[in-house]
């Protein structure tokens, strides 16, 4: 199958390298330095799935109408890197599209501007780390859940889940929405290493950052259930532990970071916001910890810790400069 893959970072390149080994005809758009070294070397995959290099075609923007596109930007760049390849002959409207992103807002923004195509989300688990052109580490391996509105898991759905499973696990998700949320649930785990520039690991085995964690963890969770989320069963996380988890002392409530960092094993991992920092590029924190605050801001419900954890990520991505633990401790406990 022809599949375009826009935005060949750490997990479009994952994708695209997986999906080019099970004998796709794989496509990917790429900017700079990365675009430079994929059309040089192709993309190396290491790690979790294997070692590979898949000899894709790079462009700045795709140059067919592909029958599958998968969307692989920060949430920052999706809009924009979907209007750029609109132009493709044929168009895309009409071409599914899976979005592969964090955050509540992609797969909405690709209906918007694709209203004949269908369109998936897909959640990743997988922990891709990407810091040099043309190379992506995968530090964890794990299923990715691909779905779309509220109910069960559709026929289309079910279709592209078993096409993609040939190449990289996929599981058709019920209940999308609302893993959404509970991904937004596990993502933040990003923002603290972003801040620190210590591993997601690093993060949650310190004392005072993990309960910072925990009650950032705490707020997303009061604030999806004062919008009425039933937020959706994704690796071991459900509606039931998570509304469980909010009532909880918080530290007994720690448990929650300590079970994610547990799942996402040993090997390190900078998580995706601080990667971008590291690469110089401005991070995808307003649609993780920021979408917390607006959408408690609108719910009528406080997030101190996630607003100070949003302005102290802003601030490493002008600085350059990760702060201490014990600074960045204080400057939470100061808003907070
Ligand atoms: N990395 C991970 O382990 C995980 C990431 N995610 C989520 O997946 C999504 C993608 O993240 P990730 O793969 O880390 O992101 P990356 O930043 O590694 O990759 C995104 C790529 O898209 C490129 N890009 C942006 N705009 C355009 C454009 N207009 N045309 C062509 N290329 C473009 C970027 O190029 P440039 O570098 O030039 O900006 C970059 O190479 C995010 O929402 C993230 O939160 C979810 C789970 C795990
Ligand atoms: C789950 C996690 C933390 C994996 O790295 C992620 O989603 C990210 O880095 O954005």
């Amino acid at each position: 199958m022809r599949i375009a893959v826009i935005g060949a970072g750490a997990l479009g390149g994952t994708f695209a390298a997986l999906l080019s080994r099970a004998g796709h005809e794989v496509e990917v758009t790429a900017r700079g330095a990365q675009l430079k070294a994929i059309r040089a070397r192709g993309i190396r995959l290491s790690g979790g799935f294997g070692e590979s290099t898949a000899l894709v075609t790079a462009s700045e923007t795709v140059s067919a109408r592909p029958e599958l596109l998968l969307l692989c930007t920060k949430a920052q760049d999706a809009e924009a890197a979907l209007r750029q390849n609109m132009g493709v002959p044929g168009g895309l409207d009409g071409v599914p599209v899976i979005v592969v992103q964090n955050g509540l807002d992609g797969v909405a923004m690709a209906e918007r501007l694709l209203p004949a195509s269908d369109c998936f989300g897909l959640l990743a688990i997988i922990a891709a780390n990407y810091t040099t052109p043309g190379e992506v580490r995968i530090t964890t391996a794990a299923p990715s859940y691909l779905g779309r509105g509220s109910g069960p898991a559709d026929a289309a759905t079910r279709h592209w889940q078993g096409m993609l499973s040939a190449a990289v696990p996929v599981i058709a998700q019920d209940n999308f929405v609302g893993a959404q949320w509970t991904k937004l649930i596990v993502n933040m785990l990003n923002g603290l290493p972003a801040i620190t520039g210590l591993t997601v690991q690093q993060v949650v085995a310190h004392r005072g950052l993990r309960l910072a964690m925990t009650r950032s963890m705490r707020e997303a969770v009061m604030v999806g259930i004062a919008k009425g989320v039933r937020f959706g069963a994704l690796q071991g996380l459900g509606n039931a532990r998570l509304r469980f988890f909010s009532q909880m002392p918080i530290a007994l409530g720690q448990v929650l970071p300590l079970s994610m960092k547990w799942r996402m094993g040993n090997v390190p991992n900078l998580g995706s916001t601080q990667q971008s920092l590291r690469r110089g590029q401005p991070s995808e924190i307003d649609f993780l910890n920021g979408a917390i605050v607006r959408e408690g801001a609108a719910a009528g419900i406080r997030t101190p810790v996630n607003a100070a954890i949003t302005a102290l990520v802003h601030e490493v991505e002008q600085s350059g400069e990760f702060l201490s633990p014990e600074r960045a401790l204080a400057r939470i406990a100061a808003a907070a």
